[in-house]
């Protein structure tokens, strides 16, 4: 598809809101032993790098991979799990740490299975909500910023494996 990409958030306003974020999660597990942060490959790679060297404390991190829109812009509902966490999260704390929930079908589906495993406390964290294309509720606990309908890229967001080395968050423009 012939397109552009627009600038939506700055590569400075994902920093301001990443120091909000962090305060927030550290704030909320100051009295956490061993929090492990969750990963989701490959969109969540840039966030989880930025955000994991503002958590206090000891941190582990580790990742999945879940695949439900390959090259396409819609999702499959399908989700297929590539790879596992390496981790025992039996009796841990848990943060999934997600770039954008769009449906809602990924971290649905990825929270169910984690849950069967008996974490202390399991949280969602994500950079960026698109609520109004929800298909499927997940109880959110950190967002970096809620945006609107628009097919997204950059900061690890992908077009068909394009624009993930972006520093900043852009929409896709087609053109005709
Ligand atoms: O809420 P949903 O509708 O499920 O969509 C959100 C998910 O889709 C994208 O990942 P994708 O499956 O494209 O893999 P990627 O992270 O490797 O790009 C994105 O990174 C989220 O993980
Ligand atoms: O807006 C998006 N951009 C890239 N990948 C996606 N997967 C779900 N929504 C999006
Ligand atoms: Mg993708």
């Amino acid at each position: 598809m012939k397109h552009t990409i627009e600038v939506m958030i700055s590569a400075e306003e994902i920093e301001q809101q990443l120091d909000i974020l962090a305060e927030k999660i550290n704030a909320h597990y100051a009295n956490s032993e061993r929090l492990l942060m969750v990963g989701l490959l490959k969109g969540s790679v840039v966030f989880m790098a930025d955000l994991c060297r503002r958590i206090k404390g000891h941190v582990e991190i580790d990742f999945m991979s879940v695949s439900s829109y390959g090259n396409a812009m819609s999702s499959s509902r399908d989700v297929k799990i590539l790879k596992d966490v390496q981790s025992d999260i039996e009796g841990r704390d848990v943060l999934i740490v997600e770039d954008l929930i769009d449906s809602g079908n990924t971290l649905n589906k990825v929270r169910d299975m984690l849950l069967l495993r008996e974490p202390k406390s399991l949280a969602l964290c994500t950079l960026l909500d698109k609520p109004e294309r929800r298909e499927v509720d997940v109880p959110v606990d950190f967002i970096g910023f809620t945006i609107p309908d628009e097919f997204i890229v950059g900061y690890g967001i992908d077009y068909a494996e394009q624009y993930r080395n972006l520093p900043y968050i852009a929409k896709v423009v087609p053109l005709d």
